[in-house]
């Protein structure tokens, strides 16, 4: 096999961003020592626009302009959070997942300065999100909480809350822990608490669908359950096609004995109804569970609810 000399990686330029690009980097280290490596960052629209991503295209907007050097021979790998790459149209022609490497946390944690848990907060205390997951599941549980609009990155969130433009937020483990800033948890979340998103903690690696020899030199850093669970989750979002004010979600788990499992829930956004499914894998294959758990939802009504929501 023959390694290519030098490595172009394209991704978003925000810290966390960086820091899983550092990743890539350490983990091709060990399994090519001599290959070269260097950073293509890009500001992405869901950088620049602090908005609702419902007016700026919505899905895909953290990963467009990562996409498109990556096809313009600008770099020849790109980093993406699963999350954040649309699971209901293919990738973008002519390119391919190389791997996903092994998964981080897939929970949120609750961030409060006052180190308060999330069944600690006052009525009326402010959470910065503008997650419609986060939203929906919040008002079931907790309704007494207020939600506040929150974009920006994770450190720019921190920034805001500290400035009192929020009194709490939720973000994911991950992403703090990839920024180094575990230290502001105040609580970490069960995923039966508030379930995470589809291809939560997941790192993808994207190749142009022609270069065989990055294919195979990057292919090696790839989790083979990671690889069953995301697809699983990602074909479930593609059949349900939501869109970007759609609250999903749900996960994957390989559990110790190798079975593969995908629970999933839709809601409307108010929270008050919450479709619900886990199957198990059996025989199927992970792309045939993210199907049937689909349809599952569909069954009990998740398409009336999706097409219910503005977007
Ligand atoms: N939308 C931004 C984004 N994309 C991925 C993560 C978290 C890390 C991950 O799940 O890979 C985050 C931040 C957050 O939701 O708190």
């Amino acid at each position: 096999m023959s390694v290519p000399e030098l490595i172009r990686i394209v991704s978003r330029d925000s810290p966390m961003a960086l820091a899983q690009v550092e990743r890539v980097r350490a983990e091709l280290a060990v399994l090519h020592p001599g290959v070269r490596t260097e950073v293509v960052p890009v500001k992405t629209t869901g950088d620049k626009w602090m908005g609702d991503l419902s007016k700026v295209e919505g899905k895909g907007a953290f990963t467009k302009e990562v996409d498109a050097a990556l096809l313009a021979g600008e770099a020849d790998l790109a980093v993406h959070c699963v999350k954040d790459v649309p699971a209901d149209r293919p990738l973008p022609a002519g390119t391919v997942f190389a791997a996903f490497l092994k998964r981080d946390d897939v929970r949120d944690a609750l961030v409060h300065p006052g180190g308060l848990t999330l069944d600690e907060l006052p009525a009326g205390t402010r959470i910065g999100t503008s997650s419609v997951r986060r939203v929906a599941q919040l008002a079931a549980t907790h309704p007494h909480l207020e939600c506040v609009p929150f974009r920006g990155n994770a450190n720019r969130r921190l920034e805001k809350l500290a400035a009192g433009e929020a009194d709490a937020l939720l973000l994911a483990v991950a992403g703090l822990e990839r920024i180094g800033r575990t230290d502001v948890i105040s609580e970490v979340l069960s995923t039966e608490e508030m379930m995470p998103p589809i291809g939560a903690g997941i790192l993808a690696l994207q190749c142009r669908e022609d270069d065989r020899a990055l294919i195979d030199a990057v292919s090696g850093l790839g989790d083979p359950d990671t690889y069953r669970e995301a697809t699983a989750e990602r074909m479930f979002l593609h059949v349900l096609q939501g869109h970007c004010n759609s609250p999903i979600a749900g996960y994957a788990r390989v559990d110790r004995g190798g079975e593969l499992s995908l629970r999933a829930c839709v809601f409307t956004p108010d929270g008050k109804t919450r479709l619900n499914a886990h199957e198990w894998a059996g025989r199927l294959d992970p792309a045939t569970l993210g199907t049937s758990v689909a349809v599952a939802l569909l069954r009990q009504g998740a398409r009336e609810i999706i097409d219910g929501i503005p977007h």
